[in-house]
C-alpha cells in the first residue's frame, strides 16, 4: 500500500466514550453547565483525538511549509517571487511574526523546502524538495499528478518526524508567494463560488490586481478543468508544492490521533484537500481564527469548523495558529484544575423557579 493510502487508513472516528467522560466531568465543575462554551468544546474535541478525558497539551510544534508558484508571472502577489526563501531565512534566524508568537505560546517550528524556487542552505532547514516551484496554472497543471502525492506523502513523513520527536499538538503554517491564488481556485473548485467570493487582495494586490487576479484563476480553472470529486486532481492542477504538504501534515496528524491546529486562508485550502481525501480527518482539526482574506469564512463554513479567533489577521505562517495554542492550552488547564462543586462545597441543585 502506498504511504498515503496506509494513512488514510489509519484515519478513524474519535473516541466516544472519551468524549462523554470529558463531558461528564465539565458539568461537575464549580461552573454553569457548558458556561465556558468553546474552551469547553475545544477540551471534549482533545478528549475525543486523544482518548484522554483530562487532555494536556505537551509538546506543540509549527510546521512550516515553503514552496513556489509559476503563476506568479501573471501578477497575482503584491510581492516578488524571491520573498519566499528570503522569509524562510528569517524563520531560521528567528526574526518573523511567526518566530514571536510561538516562542510566546511556548512552540517549536520547524520549516520544509517542498518546492521553493531556488536551492536554500541552512542547517535547520528540511529538505523535501518535490520541484522548484509549480508551472504556471494558466497555461497546464500546476505539477503532475504523482508530483502532487509525492508532495502530499512528504508532509505525512515530516508530521511523523516530529510526532516521533515528541510532538503532541502540531498546527500548519505556509509561506509562498502567490499561494492564495492556488488557495483561492481550490475554494471555488470545490464549492462552485462565484469567483467574487473566493479571491482577495492576498498580499496588498489594488483594485486592478485584484480584477487581473480573479481573472487568471476563472482561466486556470478553465484551462485544467479539475474535477471537484477528486482531490488530488484538484491539488495537481490547480493547487500548489506546500499546499499539498500541508495535506500531508493534517492527515499524517490524523491518521496518529494527533490534533492539528489550522491557520488561514492556505492552510485552510489544505484542509479542504485533506478532508475530501478523507473526511475523518475533519475531526482532527482545529481552527485557529478566520483571516480578513474574504473566502477564509466560507472555507471553514464548508468544512464545519469554528474559528476560535476573530484577530482580523492575514497574515499565514502559522500565525493564528500560534496564538490559538493559548485558548487551547487554557482549555485543558480548565479541565484539570477547577474544583468539583463537590470539592469545594458549592450546591449544585438549580433553584426552581415557576
Ligand atoms: C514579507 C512577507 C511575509 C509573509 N509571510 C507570510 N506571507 C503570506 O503572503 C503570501 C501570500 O500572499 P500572495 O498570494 O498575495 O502572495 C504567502 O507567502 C503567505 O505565507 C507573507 C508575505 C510577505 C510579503
Ligand atoms: O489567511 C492567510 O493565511 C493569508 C492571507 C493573506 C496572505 N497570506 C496569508
Amino acid at each position: 500500500m502506498s504511504k498515503l493510502n496506509e494513512t488514510i487508513s489509519r484515519i478513524t472516528d474519535l473516541n466516544k466514550e472519551a468524549i462523554k467522560k470529558a463531558q461528564q466531568h465539565l458539568d461537575i465543575l464549580t461552573k454553569p453547565q457548558g458556561s465556558l462554551g468553546i474552551l469547553e468544546d475545544i477540551v471534549k474535541q482533545l478528549a475525543g483525538i486523544t482518548g484522554n478525558p483530562m487532555p494536556k497539551l505537551g509538546e506543540k510544534v509549527v510546521i512550516i511549509m515553503a514552496g513556489d508558484h509559476g503563476v506568479v508571472e501573471e501578477g497575482v502577489s503584491a510581492f516578488p517571487q524571491e520573498v519566499t526563501y528570503q522569509m524562510v531565512l528569517n524563520f531560521l534566524a528567528g526574526g518573523a511574526a511567526i518566530n514571536v508568537l510561538s516562542r510566546h505560546a511556548g512552540a517549536k517550528i520547524v520549516c520544509c523546502d517542498i518546492g521553493i524556487a531556488v536551492d536554500v542552505k541552512h542547517p535547520d532547514l528540511i529538505i523535501k524538495k518535490v520541484r522548484h516551484g509549480t508551472n504556471n496554472m494558466t497555461k497546464g497543471p500546476a505539477m503532475s499528478r504523482s508530483e502532487a502525492i509525492r508532495a502530499v506523502e512528504a508532509g505525512i513523513e515530516v508530521a511523523e518526524e516530529q510526532i516521533a520527536k515528541g510532538a503532541t499538538i502540531l498546527a500548519t503554517g505556509d509561506m509562498g508567494i502567490g499561494n492564495t491564488t492556488p488557495s483561492s481556485a481550490i475554494l471555488k473548485v470545490f464549492t462552485g463560488c462565484p469567483i467574487e467570493k473566493a479571491v482577495g487582495r492576498g498580499t496588498g494586490l489594488n483594485d486592478n490586481g485584484l480584477a487581473r487576479k480573479a481573472m487568471v484563476i476563472n482561466r486556470a480553472i478553465e484551462i485544467n478543468n479539475p474535477d471537484p470529486g477528486d482531490p488530488i486532481d484538484v491539488l495537481s492542477k490547480v493547487g500548489g508544492l506546500e499546499i499539498a504538504g500541508l495535506t500531508g501534515v493534517i492527515l499524517g496528524s490524523a491518521a496518529h490521533k494527533i490534533p492539528v491546529v489550522i491557520d488561514g486562508f492556505i492552510s485552510t485550502a489544505a484542509a479542504m484537500i485533506a478532508g475530501k481525501i478523507e473526511p475523518k480527518a475533519i475531526n482532527y482539526m482545529i481552527a485557529s481564527h478566520v483571516s480578513e482574506e474574504p473566502g477564509h469564512k466560507l472555507m471553514l463554513e464548508t468544512l464545519g469548523l469554528s474559528p476560535i479567533l476573530h484577530m482580523k489577521m492575514r497574515l499565514g505562517e502559522g500565525t493564528g495558529a500560534a496564538l490559538a495554542f493559548h485558548i487551547i492550552d487554557a482549555a485543558t488547564h480548565v479541565q484539570s484544575e477547577m474544583a468539583t462543586f463537590e470539592s469545594a462545597g458549592v450546591t449544585t441543585a438549580p433553584l426552581t423557579i415557576d
